[in-house]
């Protein structure tokens, strides 16, 4: 069985009188993406920032290989790599100084093939002001990685960047991923979080209002599936078709929302066959994790 890296436990987080965070719990497996998917002030940060040892929390436990990071913050460098935050680096230190700085502080050799990796190779000269926003989350991403840490912790790594920075980010977290590198971070990105993370925990509120893998969290809810279909003739205009409970018409398509798709769609083609119509366009799209987050928020307000 693989060994639990992060574990928290009725963690909670207050400002003054805020609760940021309220008494949330999960675990994170070794070599798992686990994303923390929320809107703005649903806790993401806070909780992310306790688990890096950057605050305190008020309540609950948490243990990142069995390290209380408010007890003993010393230990969580060589464990744990952070992503910094925009402003973190001087402005005016050199790409290449900054891996060799970071290099020499956890007493490895510099780590220029993560920059090629990156794409970061030619700016080896330039200084940090001079990056741009995709490029310093690049070189962030880098230095949070070089040490080879355990966990990996990111706020938000590909907010504000373009499709092909986007992918390769991507593509260099599933590679640390499947070298057994566990990687916690929080987005407000779906579709990032279906195409990357293992699991998720959605958060609202200061609390975790459904978790699982992405494909279990958009079999739960309403779970329908939506059929739109194209015909040539008129006999898809009467419904009737297993476990629809919607329908509707969008430019030449009639849309079905169903909780038996393979049933229905059975039944679509076996009418425009009878009818003697043609099959133009068919296509069955699963419930998306976009939907079933906005029917928790709406159930959460
Ligand atoms: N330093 C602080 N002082 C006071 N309140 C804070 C502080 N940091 C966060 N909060 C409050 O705590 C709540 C949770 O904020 P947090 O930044 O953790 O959410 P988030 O999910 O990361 O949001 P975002 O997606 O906007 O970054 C919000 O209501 C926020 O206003």
């Amino acid at each position: 069985m693989k060994d639990m890296v992060v574990m928290v436990k009725d963690f909670s987080k207050q400002y003054g009188g805020v609760t940021a965070v309220d008494g949330i719990s999960f675990t994170v497996k070794e070599g798992e993406i686990f994303a923390l998917l929320g809107p703005n002030g649903a806790g993401k940060t806070s909780t992310l920032e306790c688990l890096e040892g950057i605050r305190k929390q008020d309540g609950g436990t948490i243990r990142i290989l069995d390290v209380d990071p408010a007890a003993e913050p010393g230990k969580l460098p060589q464990l744990v790599g952070v992503q910094l935050q925009q402003a973190a680096l001087p402005a005016t230190i050199k790409v290449e100084e900054a891996i060799k700085l970071f290099s020499a502080y956890h007493g490895i050799k510099p780590r220029f093939d993560l920059l090629e990796r990156l794409g970061l190779q030619d700016k080896m000269q330039q200084t940090y002001q001079s990056l741009s926003t995709g490029q310093k989350r690049r070189l962030a991403l880098a230095l949070a990685v070089a040490h080879n840490p355990k966990l990996v912790i990111l706020d938000e790594p590909t907010a504000g960047l373009d499709v092909q920075s986007r992918v390769t980010l991507h593509q260099v977290l599933r590679e640390l991923r499947d070298a057994g590198t566990t990687i916690i971070l929080s987005t407000h990105d779906m579709a990032e979080v279906e195409s990357l993370a293992d699991r998720v925990a959605i958060m609202l509120k200061g609390k975790i209002v459904a978790s699982g893998t992405p494909r279990e969290l958009t079999a739960t809810g309403n779970g329908l599936t939506k059929i739109s279909v194209r015909a040539t003739g008129q006999s898809l205009l009467q419904n009737g078709f297993a476990g629809v409970v919607k329908a509707t018409v969008q430019d030449d398509y009639r849309i079905y929302y169903s909780s038996d798709p393979g049933a229905a769609v059975c039944e679509i083609i076996a009418r425009i066959n009878e009818a003697g119509e043609e099959l133009e366009d068919l296509r069955v799209e699963r419930p998306s994790l976009e939907e079933r987050f906005l029917e928790l928020t709406q159930e959460v307000h």
